[in-house]
């Protein structure tokens, strides 16, 4: 079974969760469009939900295989999210943000009772650090944001390198208009303290470390899939 047969597996096995009449929050990312993909399915074989998507890229497939979208203004309050995540680890703690997504996918995720992560089996791990943690950073004073968060990664023992992402020789810009910073840490022992000491950033805008979001994630292999329960 090759990766993307993978992740069709897991969104189809998350699709079970999704109820007729279900306000949706909808990820990004190549595991979440296979979600949207099959949603598209059973939405043409009758099923009704109220899609909220996490990113344009996201809404624009939406459209394109007919799921109805709503804004998260229209529906402050979501049953489910369900989304992709680059790391996760067995508390489900998670690294996002590789499509540059993260901060709708985080005020998304934040606003649904229920937030589903589907992944391939690569994407399990012991710690989160091996994918570059991504944060979002205002473009105004992006060289003392820079400075700042390395000073708090070395608060916490953490070195590494940042770079910001670019997409051709132009810097990368998410759809809020914010850059990205990629941060190469390492192993991250204390998500918790490092999500703190970069929330205290005045010109990080957020980062992708997502905790206490997800309450199950759903985890292909070349065996099927199986669930992760948050603890
Ligand atoms: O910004 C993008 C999102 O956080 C994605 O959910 C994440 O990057 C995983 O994407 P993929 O399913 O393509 O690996």
């Amino acid at each position: 079974m090759d990766a993307r047969e993978m992740k069709v597996k897991a969104a189809a096995a998350a699709l079970a969760h999704v109820e007729d009449g279900m306000k949706l929050g909808i990820g990004t990312g190549s595991t979440a469009e296979e979600f949207v993909r099959l949603l598209a399915e059973k939405v043409h074989a009758g099923l009704r939900v109220q899609g909220v998507p996490t990113s344009e890229r996201t809404a624009r497939l939406c459209l394109e295989l007919g799921v109805s979208l709503k804004s998260l203004d229209e529906l402050p309050e979501l049953d489910l999210t369900i989304d992709g995540a680059d790391e996760l680890d067995g508390n489900l703690s998670l690294i996002k943000g590789g499509g540059g997504a993260l901060l709708r996918e985080k005020i998304v995720a934040a606003a649904s009772e229920r937030v589903i992560v589907i992944a391939d089996e690569s994407k399990l791990v012991e710690t989160l650090g091996a994918f570059p943690l991504p944060i979002e950073i205002n473009p105004f004073g992006q060289m003392a944001t820079r400075v700042a968060i390395e000073k708090a990664a070395a608060r916490l023992g953490l070195g590494g390198s940042l770079s910001m992402r670019k997409t051709g020789d132009e810097l990368f810009t998410t759809d809020g208009g914010h850059y990205i910073v990629d941060a190469s840490f390492g192993r991250i022992p204390d998500a918790e303290a490092l999500s703190a000491e970069l929330h205290s950033i005045p010109g990080v805008v957020e980062h992708g470390l997502f905790i206490h979001m997800a309450s199950l994630a759903i985890i292909a292999g070349p065996a099927g899939a199986r669930t992760l329960q948050a603890k």
